[in-house]
């Protein structure tokens, strides 16, 4: 559905100088700084998948998104996205792609909401009775009519990004662009935007790949990462196997129906954190020992009653890829 290949990017910035006729000089020199962006990612996404793309600011995020959408051309490297390349075919790949920028709306800022998807129907040659059910559709999952006469700058940036997503989804693409969608938003906002995304994916079908620094949307919604750092791809997987990569511990903490006693020399991967009365906490590092072999050896301190696991948080995770 989504297709990257060996995708670079460079940026060239003239070199501006100082003193007398810098302005000239600059306009007439040859220097430049070079910007390596994004240097040489590959990767494919099949119709269906929820992706995230993470990674700390500047890595080359918006710069591949803009890429993958036909905004920027790439320095060297091939887009493919639902049979289409961008910078090739930009009218039929456009039909089928809907994008978002979270920090900048598409919208019109002096009309009133309703005259933008007016607009967009018709660049997008939307007929009008497709127009007016998807609209009521959206309206009703994004609550739009609360906003239907507002002009766009009088929004709140919770109900601008409903306006966004809902203008994205006019055309009703296959593929979604989604460059953080949730910046800003206060928890309640958050939460709407992330079950209707969760929606479009599960009931709609909708691929969508999804930019934030926001960690609870990647765990909430994504069932594949990847990691961009530098501009290079640094990982591609699932949340889990990011945690598991990452190798930090898993808390477990264990009920014994009684005394317990602790062995002499104690497991290397396993290290006590904690313990009271019959409840020990450990950290265990599971790439080292699997949850089984763990609790095979607590079972040899005591008898079990009950035991709860806690994964490592996720914002620790990329604390450390980054
Ligand atoms: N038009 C441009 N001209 C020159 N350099 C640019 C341009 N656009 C981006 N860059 C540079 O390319 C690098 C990648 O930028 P990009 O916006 O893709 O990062 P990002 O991962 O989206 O960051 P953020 O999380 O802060 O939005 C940065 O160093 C940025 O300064």
């Amino acid at each position: 559905m989504i297709e990257a290949n060996n995708l670079y990017k460079v940026f060239k910035t003239p070199v501006v100088r100082e003193g007398r006729f810098s302005g000239l000089r600059t306009l007439f020199a040859r220097e430049y700084t070079r910007k390596e962006a994004v240097r040489g990612i590959s990767f494919q996404i099949e119709q269906g998948e929820f992706v995230g793309y993470i990674g700390p600011n500047g890595a080359g995020k918006s710069t591949t998104i803009k890429m993958l959408t036909g905004i920027l051309h790439p320095t060297t490297g091939e887009v493919v996205v639902g049979g289409y390349n961008p910078h090739q075919e930009r009218r039929k790949a456009v039909r089928n792609l809907g994008v978002v920028f979270g920090q900048r709306s598409q919208l019109w800022w002096d009309l009133p909401v309703k005259d933008s998807y007016d607009i967009l129907a018709k660049m997008y040659n939307v007929q009008e009775s497709d127009k007016r059910r998807r609209i009521d559709q959206l309206a009703e999952l994004l609550d739009l009519y609360e906003f239907w006469t507002t002009p766009v700058r009088k929004l709140s940036l919770g109900q601008r990004m409903r306006a966004d997503l809902a203008a994205a989804l006019l055309h009703d693409p296959d593929v979604l662009f989604l460059d953080e969608p949730t910046i800003g938003l206060d928890v309640n906002a958050k939460r709407n935007i992330r079950r209707f995304l969760k929606q479009l994916n599960e009931d709609f079908g909708k691929t969508i790949l999804l930019t934030t620094h926001d960690m609870d949307d990647i765990e909430q919604l994504c069932n594949r990462v990847m990691v961009i750092n530098h501009g290079e791809l640094t990982f591609d997987g699932t949340a889990r196997s990011l945690r598991e990569t990452i190798g930090l511990p898993t808390e477990i903490r264990v009920t014994f129906r009684g005394p317990f006693q602790l062995p002499d020399t104690l497991d290397p991967a396993i290290r006590v954190t904690n313990r009271e009365d019959e409840i020990v906490t450990i950290e265990a590092n599971r790439q080292e020992r699997s949850t089984v072999d763990i609790l095979r050896e607590l079972g040899t301190w005591g008898e079990i009653d009950d035991f709860e696991m806690k994964e490592p948080d996720f914002e620790e995770i990329i604390h450390k890829v980054y």
